[in-house]
């Protein structure tokens, strides 16, 4: 896909001067709560019009000030879902997911909503009532309902937010598998860094007071912790690239490899190998170790070269950049330590990471959609 847009749109007090362009096939929409993620959105969507400038989607302009071009929502192809479902409540399921064939140019066959109902587990949900539908599975018949519209690209507004802790947990690895197993286009908003870094982790656009103040790749962002808000201090750190080899090789554990190095996460799905999968390695939890001690409870313990130390923005730490198996590492020790250990660019330690969280479960793509 590519999204290119350079916008300004008043709302009220509020200014949204937002420019963004990317050729990336999935973009996370991140920033805090009133940050103008949601407003631009609907300015993508047609929802909402700028004052000036241009929104250009796959080469095609659908807005442009200058020229008058103003292409309305419907023929934008959009799928679009919203934090609440928006569900028909006079049709059934099935009738709510049809819906969106109404405005696709050519109709989804029977084997495209056979296979979009199989995506999103809902078969057995076909002939409910919408009323009579959880909050999750709700969001789930959205989600197809776009699908099934045929569009070029899905607008996801914070679809997840509007759920429980339990729901969101239901909900977002089916979001998962849109990324994994189809080729459509998607911006996900989100204010979440956990949603960001699972569904979004190869490139974001972060908003902050009306402007998107980054956009590259996630892991770049990430090294960041200065842009990642209040969460920053704790969730800054890498994005490492992993491949499953083995699930139960050791209790309870699956083993990723990491070039001819090893990582331990907790069980994975058995289905899960050969697909690399994407780590989160918090710079706070990995600690440096020139020798490392015989008895020790963390697992994952890595061969490591130091590329890089700088001081931490509050003077307080080091950030020291590490190198993996050609991956790059980040670790945060105290303004003590690295003297004290005498650390160095280009020497050897073992970096002991105390807990890695998974951003990215690896899906078998099935292709299809
Ligand atoms: N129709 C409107 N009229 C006036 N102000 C608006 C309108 N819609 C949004 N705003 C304001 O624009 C700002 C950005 O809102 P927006 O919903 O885009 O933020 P957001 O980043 O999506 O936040 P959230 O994560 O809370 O949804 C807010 O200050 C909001 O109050």
């Amino acid at each position: 896909m590519s999204l290119d847009l350079d916008i300004s749109l008043r709302q009220g007090a509020f200014k949204l001067q937002a420019t963004l362009a990317s050729d990336e096939r999935v973009i996370g929409l991140f920033g805090p709560s009133g940050a103008g993620k949601s407003s631009l959105l609907r300015v993508i969507a047609g929802l909402a019009r700028p004052d000036a400038g241009h929104v250009r989607i796959n080469g095609r302009d659908v807005f442009d000030s200058r020229h008058a071009v103003n292409t309305p929502t419907h023929r934008r192809r959009l799928g679009v879902v919203f934090q609440q479902p928006r569900l028909f409540a006079h049709l059934n399921v099935t009738h709510n997911l049809t819906y969106g064939r109404w405005f696709a140019r050519k109709r989804a066959s029977r084997a495209r909503f056979d296979h979009v109902v199989e995506m999103l587990d809902i078969g057995a949900l076909l002939t409910r009532r919408t009323a009579a539908l959880s909050g999750g599975e709700a969001q789930r018949v959205a989600i197809g309902r776009a699908l099934l519209s045929e569009p070029d690209m899905l607008l996801l507004d914070e679809p997840l937010a509007a759920l429980d802790v339990a729901r969101r947990a239901e909900v977002l690895p089916y979001i998962e598998r849109l990324g994994a197993e189809t080729e459509l286009p998607i911006v996900f908003v989100t204010h979440q860094l956990d949603e960001l870094l699972r569904l979004a982790n190869r490139y974001v656009a972060a908003v902050d007071d009306g402007r998107v103040v980054f956009a590259g790749p996630t892991a770049d962002f990430l090294a960041r912790p200065e842009l990642l808000g209040d969460t920053g201090y704790h969730e800054a750190g890498t994005l490492l690239r992993a491949r499953p080899i083995a699930h139960q090789a050791v209790d309870g554990l699956s083993v990723l490899a990491l070039g001819d190095q090893r990582l331990y996460v907790p069980q994975l799905d058995a289905n899960n190998t050969g697909d690399e999968i994407t780590v989160h390695v918090r710079a706070l939890d990995v600690i440096l170790a020139r020798e490392v001690p015989a008895d020790m409870s963390a697992l994952n313990r890595l061969a490591a070269r130091i590329t890089g130390m700088t001081e931490t923005a509050d003077g307080q730490g080091v950030e020291v950049r590490l190198d993996v198996a050609g991956q790059r590492l980040d670790a945060r020790i105290t303004r003590f330590s690295a003297p004290a250990m005498r650390l160095a660019p280009g020497d050897t330690v073992t970096a002991i990471i105390k807990s890695l969280a998974l951003a990215e479960q690896a899906w078998q793509r099935l292709g299809g959609l």
